[in-house]
């Protein structure tokens, strides 16, 4: 096989296509009886395979992932030390594990996300992919989208229902009140970068997460929302910040700017 791309955004596209692969074929090959086997060995899986490839393919960066030992701690001592990193992989080799171990769904993901120090945003990613292999597609920052994701008469017209995509397991406790205030419909579904991906692709939009979550859980599908326009900010409207000492991300609001004062407002109200 030759060499993968040089351009970052295309090789985050080409490493999260590979370990979606390989998770089709896992899928494949263990089935569906041991789901706690199976979610297990998605992880090793995936993890592996990108670990192995980006220090192959870029062996001076620095890598913060769900599966490293030791990155929920403030800094991770293996490999380059990525607070002082001047770029830095974001991976979640496998987001929404519950749903990749249960037949027939499609909402689970890749998350290949590059934060650089020199970044333009602040959330200071510069390149992403999440790959939806279930979906059979990648979305990327090097063909980001096209934005707004709906026609904008479908998108503002009176009588249509918002639609909210929320956490299935683990849903913010406000998220009904705030859907009701807002005459929205909730969404659920599994995976952050599965939902970030659906209000990309106009399906959904927005989506709306609190009580916590990593940066590795949004860092690529902010990577990618961000590119092709759309609203993204933590739930007070400050800004995301990724490669913090502390990996906790707790919440984050993504949705076309033109929803993101109303639905700012709304959780102000009742995100306490
Ligand atoms: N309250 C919480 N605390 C910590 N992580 C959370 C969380 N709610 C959601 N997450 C994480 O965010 C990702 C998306 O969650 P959900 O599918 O519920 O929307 C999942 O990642 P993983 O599947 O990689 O563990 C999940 O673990
Ligand atoms: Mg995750």
């Amino acid at each position: 096989m030759g060499s993968p791309p040089m351009i970052d955004g295309a090789f985050a596209r080409w490493l999260a296509d590979r370990a979606g692969q390989a998770l089709l074929e896992l899928r494949a090959e263990m089935g569906f009886a041991d789901a706690a086997a199976l979610k297990a060995a998605g992880d090793k899986v995936s993890h592996d395979l990108i670990r192995s490839e980006l220090a192959k393919w870029r062996p001076g960066d620095a890598v913060l992932s769900e599966e490293d030992e030791g990155s929920r701690l403030v800094d991770s001592t293996d490999g380059v030390s990525r607070l002082t990193a001047d770029r830095v992989w974001i991976i979640d080799p496998l987001d929404g594990t519950r749903e990749f171990s249960e037949e027939g769904r499609a909402d689970w993901a890749v998350h290949v996300a590059l934060w650089a120090r020199n970044a333009p945003s602040p959330h200071g990613l510069v390149a992403g992919a999440v790959g939806l292999p279930a979906q059979h597609r990648v979305l990327g920052t090097d063909y980001p989208p096209a934005y707004p994701p709906m026609t904008v008469e479908a998108a503002t017209s009176g009588d249509r229902t918002l639609r909210l995509a929320a956490s299935r397991s683990r849903p913010p406790a406000f998220l009904t009140d705030l859907a009701g205030d807002v005459g929205a419909q909730l969404v659920p579904m599994g995976s952050a970068g599965a939902k970030i991906a659906a209000v990309v692709t106009g399906d959904v939009d927005a989506y709306i997460h609190a009580g916590g979550q990593y940066e590795w859980d949004s860092a690529a599908p902010i990577a990618v929302a961000t590119a092709t326009g759309l609203h993204a900010s933590r739930i007070d409207g400050s800004a995301l910040r990724y490669n913090e000492a502390d990996p906790r991300l707790p919440d984050l609001l993504v949705c076309r700017k033109d929803l993101a004062s109303r639905l700012l407002a709304a959780l102000q109200r009742h995100s306490g």
